[in-house]
């Protein structure tokens, strides 16, 4: 006999049991995902009725701001609470101080006025950085010798941010990693009596190799040429020090963290989350939708398969809401 009865203990714990059937696998979930979790990300051009793909990210397009309120009309209806807008700089719009980053007429500033008036539900969230608006194609204000410079760029997102908030922007999304400017924004919002427009920190953003597909989709990538980021953004091998940003970016007065990227990162998500028990947010950022899309097109991976996977398991990870590529997809799918 290959076993005796002392050690079959199986038969009282068949873990299998619930597995079974679709009715108890249901029951005993511990993590659902909705529409209401997602964030849908959005590119903006100049002009009308322009739309273009974005090679590198099947599924995603550039909207002229007709199509963009058009699209997000769609978003009200299939159930998506916010989206999260990148416009696409004109290179001749472009400067060394990204002077239209607070232009009150910049396409940022228009879309979300478009947007608000067409669809005054939907949540508008704006990207506070400069990078879409540098000749360099870094987030921030550069020396003589190419350093960004903290305070002197934190001033310029201070006027960005304010633009934002007044052409209407629900919340408004520090992504520069600069030190401090969640404070100096908080401020300026409250004393131009904008107490309602909410700061999302991207308050864990790491130098990652995962952004490429984006930088192409805003046209940063050729700005920043071989340079990096990682004089501001974080190292990818520090998660402490993720605690630390968080912390002080809710001192400062955020309503709710980012992490970013997402799949990469989950143990991040895990510490802030436990530690803060704030609103916390995931974006699963242009080179993980990339990859899943890349793999799926070659009959790799099932698309719709991953899609579901990795968004359940960021928010299983311990994200509120995530900010994902697959936002619209996810919606679409579950409205059929
Ligand atoms: N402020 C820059 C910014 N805002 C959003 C992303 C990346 C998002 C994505 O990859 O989907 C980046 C990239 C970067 O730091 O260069
Ligand atoms: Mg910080």
């Amino acid at each position: 006999m290959a076993f005796n009865d002392a050690q079959r203990f199986y038969p009282e714990t068949r873990l299998r049991r619930n597995r079974r059937d679709d009715f108890s696998r249901r029951l005993m979930r511990e993590t659902t995902l909705t529409t209401d979790d997602l964030i849908y990300p959005m590119f903006v051009l100049e002009g009308q009725g322009q739309h273009e793909a974005v090679p590198s990210m099947p599924g995603i397009e550039r909207l002229s701001i007709d199509l963009l309120v058009a699209e997000c009309r769609h978003l009200v209806k299939l159930g998506i609470p916010a989206v999260a807008l990148f416009p696409v700089t004109p290179a001749s719009a472009k400067t060394e101080f990204a002077e239209e980053a607070f232009n009150s007429d910049g396409l940022a500033q228009r879309a979300v006025r478009a947007i608000k008036d067409a669809c005054p539900t939907l949540g508008v969230i704006t990207d506070v950085a400069l990078d879409p608006f540098t000749i360099h194609g870094q987030d921030g204000i550069l020396d003589a010798n190419g350093y960004v410079l903290n305070d002197r760029t934190v001033d310029t997102l201070v006027r960005q941010a304010l633009s934002h908030s007044e052409a209407g922007a629900d919340v408004v999304a520090p992504s520069d990693m600069m030190d401090g400017r969640i404070g100096e924004i908080r401020g300026i919002l409250e004393n131009e009596g904008h107490v309602n427009t909410r700061i999302l920190a991207y308050s864990a953003k790491y130098a990652s190799a995962y952004y490429g597909p984006f930088r192409d989709a805003v046209g940063s990538a050729a700005n920043l040429g071989k340079a990096d980021k990682k004089t501001y953004q974080m190292d990818p091998a520090n998660t402490d020090e993720a605690l630390h940003e968080v912390a002080m970016d809710l001192a400062e007065g955020a309503d709710m963290i980012m992490i970013k990227p997402g799949m990469p990162y989950l143990d991040i998500v895990r510490r802030v989350k436990q530690e803060f028990g704030v609103p916390t947010f995931v974006y699963q950022v242009s080179g993980e939708y990339a990859m899943h899309k890349a793999a799926a097109q070659n009959g790799w991976l099932d698309d719709i398969a991953v899609m579901h996977e990795s968004l359940t398991c960021i928010k299983r990870a311990g994200a509120n809401a995530i900010l994902t590529y697959y936002a619209k997809q996810f919606a679409e799918e579950l409205d059929k």
